[in-house]
Parts: C-alpha cells; structure tokens; sequence
C-alpha cells in the first residue's frame, strides 16, 4: 500500500486510506471544535506539554533496568534485527521511551514506536460486514511493534457524544490505565474522520495483537499496537476491543471473528 509520503519529525510514511474522504493523520491530534471547555482545554495543555524525565545513559543501550526509562524492549531471538518487547520489563501495561531530553544516542535501544508504523501492511477488502482489514504481507515476530492506533484525541464528554452516534462502523477507543494509588487515566482515540493505518485493525476474540500505552515526550499516551504471537505472511492483525477493561459490556453487533472462543458481539466502548 503507498500514497503520498507525510512525514513527523522522527519518520515518513507511505500508507494511506482507500477511501478519500478520510483524513491520513500519522500521530494524534486534537479534535477542533468551538466549544472551549475546562477539559477542551486540559486536553489541550496536557497535548502541548512536555514529559521531559529524562535518562542519563551514555550509550546506545538503554535496554535494561538500569535505565530510568528502559528495559522495554530487547532484540528479537527470530529477527536479530529487530526489537521487541521484553516480556521481562518493568512495567507490564506501561511504556515510557528514550526521548530528545535523554542523554543516550537516538539509536538507544528504548526506542521503538515512535519511528513510525512496520512496513509491509495491506489494507484488505473482506466484502462483508466487516468491511476491511489489516494484513500482514511479512512474517512479524512476537512483540514486535505494528503500528500506532492514532486520531483525534477527544475529550471524554465529546467521546461519550460521539459513541452515542448511528454509525456502520465505530472507531473510538478508550484506553484506561490505572495508576499505582488506584487512580484512572482515560485516553480517547477516534480516528473514524482522521486517522492512520491502525484504524483498519478488526477486532478478535482470540487475537494475535495487543494495544499498550507507550509515552515519549508527552503525558498523553500513543496507543502502541504490539504483535502478541508470531504473526505469518497473509494473516489478518487483530486485537480485542474488550480488552483494555476489566467490566467488558458487548453490544448488538455479530462478531465475525471466526475463533473457537468468539463470545459471539462485539464489545462495547468501555467508558
Ligand atoms: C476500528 S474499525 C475496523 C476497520 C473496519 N473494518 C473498516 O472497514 O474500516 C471497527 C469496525 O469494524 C467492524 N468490525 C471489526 N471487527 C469485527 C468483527 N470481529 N466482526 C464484525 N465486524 C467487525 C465493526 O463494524 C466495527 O465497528
């Protein structure tokens, strides 16, 4: 799949939409609106601001414990050259990467996600219900990054307006992460207008990815979707809508997943 290169500050991208009236976005932004509200503008802020904790690492390494940030990732026994999650990291849920405030080299082995999606994705057609999906045309080792899950970022109250809204497909995700004294931090995604590759991703009730929170320089989270298997060439990349929460609800929609263990509906957007 290639379309017009856009570029962020870190990488380029070629993959684009197969429909024109969606907006290709490569990382979040905030949605507009002329509402200014207390928490338009916390949103706002907080997308403005800086996570500028920093390590003071000398090397390029940056892949253990010893660093303020690292230990996240590790090189893939199948794929040397490539990095994957190490399955002993710090945080299980939570990942925060070496950013330009760090004092390691910009290829320290903490960064990860924020070079931009894999190559060799394919946007498929499956003519049915589910509309497209995201295929891999490359085998893909476990815990390897896929791509991010990006759009615009909304407020919750907008979030809520928004899912409460007849569409054929919904897009919208919540990412809830629970802090260390219990407190919950929501993150809302919805790239149905405006957004990039990770939109196509269907959801399975036996996936073979998962999405988890990765911060570089701000406190806002990139929704970083991650390989939970060994992926094959062809194989469709997908991950549980419901998994992100634990008081899953599902909706009216047939899952058409396909897997043994299919709870048969979609789950519904957990707020
Ligand atoms: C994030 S979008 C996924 C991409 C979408 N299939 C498309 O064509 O753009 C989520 C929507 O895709 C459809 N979908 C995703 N997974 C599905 C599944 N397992 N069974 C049926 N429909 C699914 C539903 O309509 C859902 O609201």
């Amino acid at each position: 799949m290639s379309g017009t290169e856009k570029q962020s500050f870190l990488f380029r991208e070629n993959y684009d939409h197969l429909d024109s009236g969606i907006d290709y976005l490569i990382e979040n932004e905030i949605f507009s609106t002329t509402e200014t509200t207390k928490s338009y503008e916390d949103l706002r802020e907080a997308f403005n601001s800086y996570l500028s904790l920093s390590c003071t690492c000398e090397n390029r390494v940056c892949s253990t414990k010893a660093c303020l940030h690292g230990g996240n990732y590790t090189k893939s026994s199948t794929s040397p050259a490539e990095l994957v999650l190490n399955q002993s990291r710090k945080n299980q849920e939570i990942i925060y990467e070496c950013s330009q405030f760090c004092k390691c080299l910009e290829n320290c082995e903490n960064r990860l996600v924020q070079f931009g999606p894999r190559d060799h994705l394919e946007i498929r057609d499956f003519a049915s219900q589910k509309g497209h999906g995201l295929f891999t045309k490359f085998p893909i080792p476990a815990g390897a990054f896929i791509c991010e899950y990006a759009g615009e970022l909304l407020t919750k109250s907008e979030a809520i307006r928004r899912d409460s809204q007849q569409n054929p497909m919904k897009y919208l995700i919540c990412l809830n992460e629970i802090s260390s004294d219990g407190g919950k931090h929501q993150t809302f995604v919805d790239p149905i207008r405006r957004g990039n590759i990770g939109r196509y991703l269907n959801h399975s009730c036996n996936p073979n990815c998962e999405i988890l929170s990765v911060r570089i320089d701000n406190i806002i989270p990139k929704l970083g979707i991650f390989a939970k298997k060994d992926i094959f060439p062809d194989e469709e990349l997908t991950f549980d809508y419901g998994a992100n929460t634990s008081e899953s609800t599902f909706g009216e929609k047939i899952c058409l997943c396909g897997s043994e263990n299919c709870r048969k509906f979609l789950p519904n957007t957990c707020f």
